[in-house]
């Protein structure tokens, strides 16, 4: 306390006088004399106890001066905001009101000198400056007056109506599509500021005034100060920069259509695919994975059901949970009535196994952008239709549908809202011990071609599972590893469950109709 010091102060002048003759050696007395005596300690201790007694009683705070005693009863409202500016920028912007005339505050910088004053706010009329009158000076004036000004700086401002206006603003969240270590960054200014985040993450996007570097915080966590992230527009420039990762003869082993479509996949002799998907399955290069913009969607009680996507190699056991699903509840799951252009056998009825069309109509069909996937297999086509999709989920079911992963971005539509769910193989040694009677089962199209799997089978769904994961791992909402079928199949079920009735983040454009 400041008596505490001042009583400190006393005591130290007064400690030569103290001194007592008794002490046995006359040279320490001098030593201790002179010591004490020194009037550069003296002057030292008595500022380092006014430092003390400044610190203990706040003094540092800004003062407000005493307010105007000529104040009218209207301006009652008036704020006398006094900041102390240091070589900092204020972190504020400000407008002329066309309509009123009035000098505004327009932005207030995120983690700036006026944010964290936490005493101006967006909307707030600016009418004084150090004491000067602003309602006659242009903006540009004003500014001039608050950059030359150094230390203290008093404001005279009427606070805007809106207190709230900053959070009036629209929240805007993203969904990282890649993963950022500020760390491993080398373009980043300050490695500290910056906000490290996975693929998947939401973030809140706190500032986007900058082009190259925004500020952003991770959804739903407290915490006020925002990092920064590298904005969308510099990170799609990186991306284009290192150049496409991704390898073509990957695209070869995605070939083949699931047996959605009810055919085998490979030439028993060549062990090659034998159906091209007549899609362009090119890497897209416009699809470069920054962020997308999110906003939290709930499907209301009634509304359509979300399309359930589901990807995964071939052999994976997509057919298989499928199958799970649609025992466990009938009348709430189903899958797409695939069309193909092949006769229809006698046991089959039309609009059962398949819709059976002319092989011109399929085309004219393929023309007309109506299959989401098709091939062509032994002459005849065979294809998944939009129209069988809207089919399942107008009957308010719950559409499961297994598709190549090219095929997803088509499909991420407001209509669809599709959950993409990711089905991966478990290791190679689970799989060896799981997949022990599984076959590589085949359709009724091609009879009788089931076949255990092979060591090779095994190196080739794990291949495949890592590259899909690479190059669409952004799209995938959920990751399930079928490693004991019961298990994954329970925990797809949970997922599903999930996606109905809670809240889920999906892109904004999927939200205004
Ligand atoms: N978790 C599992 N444990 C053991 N066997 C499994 C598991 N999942 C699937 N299988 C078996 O693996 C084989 C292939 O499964 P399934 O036909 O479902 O794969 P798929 O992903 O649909 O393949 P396709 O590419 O043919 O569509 C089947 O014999 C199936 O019973």
């Amino acid at each position: 306390s400041p008596c505490l010091a001042l009583g400190l102060y006393e005591l130290l002048v007064a400690l030569p006088s103290q001194l007592q003759p008794h002490v046995s050696c006359p040279e320490d007395n001098t030593f201790l004399r002179e010591i004490f005596g020194e009037r550069s300690l003296h002057s030292l201790m008595k500022s380092l106890l006014s430092v003390h007694d400044t610190v203990a009683r706040h003094s540092y705070d800004p003062e407000l001066p005493p307010l105007p005693d000529d104040i009218d009863d209207d301006e009652d409202s008036v704020k006398i905001i006094r900041l102390v500016k240091n070589k900092e920028p204020l972190g504020a912007t400000i407008r002329y009101d066309e309509h009123t005339g009035a000098i505004l505050v327009a932005r207030i910088m995120k983690g700036g000198a006026a944010d964290r004053s936490g005493l101006i706010h967006v909307g707030d009329e600016l009418k004084e400056v150090n004491g000067i009158p602003v309602d006659d000076k242009k903006p540009e004036e004003i500014i001039r007056i608050l950059a030359q000004s150094q230390g203290a700086i008093t404001f005279k401002v009427v606070p805007g109506l809106k207190e709230e206006a900053p959070s009036k603003e629209p929240k805007v969240f993203m969904k990282a599509l890649f993963d950022y270590d500020p760390k491993e960054d080398k373009a980043i200014p300050c490695k500290e500021a910056g906000l490290a985040f996975k693929k998947g993450s939401i973030l809140q996007i706190m500032s986007q005034d900058d082009a190259t570097w925004w500020q952003a915080k991770h959804e739903g966590e407290f915490n006020p100060r925002a990092g920064l992230i590298p904005s969308k527009q510099f990170q799609e420039r990186r991306f284009a920069l290192r150049g496409p990762t991704v390898t073509l003869p990957l695209q070869r082993t995605f070939t083949g259509f699931r047996k959605s479509f009810r055919l085998s996949r490979r030439d028993k002799k060549t062990n090659k695919s034998m159906y091209e998907s007549k899609k362009s399955e090119m890497y897209d290069m416009a699809d470069v994975p920054t962020y997308e913009e999110v906003t939290l969607y709930r499907r209301q009680n009634g509304a359509k059901n979300r399309l359930v996507v589901l990807v995964g190699p071939t052999g994976v056991g997509l057919n298989e949970l499928k199958k799970k699903l649609l025992i466990s509840d009938p009348q709430h799951f189903s899958v797409t009535i695939p069309h193909t252009s092949r006769a229809k056998r006698n046991q089959e009825n039309d609009g059962v196994e398949y819709h059976f069309i002319s092989k011109h109509l399929f085309e004219t069909d393929i023309h007309n952008n109506k299959f989401i996937e098709y091939g062509e297999y032994k002459g005849n086509y065979y294809g998944t239709s939009l129209d069988s999709i809207r089919s399942v989920l107008s009957k308010n079911k719950v559409c499961l549908l297994d598709v190549q992963p090219h095929t997803i971005k088509h499909l991420r539509t407001a209509e669809f809202k599709p959950i993409v769910v990711f089905v991966k193989p478990p290791s190679i040694e689970r799989l060896r011990e799981t997949r022990q009677n599984a076959k590589i089962t085949s359709g009724k199209d091609d009879k009788g071609s089931a076949k255990p799997f092979m060591e090779e089978d095994f190196q080739e769904m794990v291949k495949t599972a890592q590259m899909m994961e690479s190059q669409y791992g952004h799209l995938f909402e959920k990751i399930i590893v079928n490693d004991d079928l019961s298990v994954a199949s329970s925990e797809l079920q949970l997922v599903l469950e999930k996606v109905e009735n809670e809240p889920h983040w999906v892109p904004v454009s999927w939200t205004h109709s």
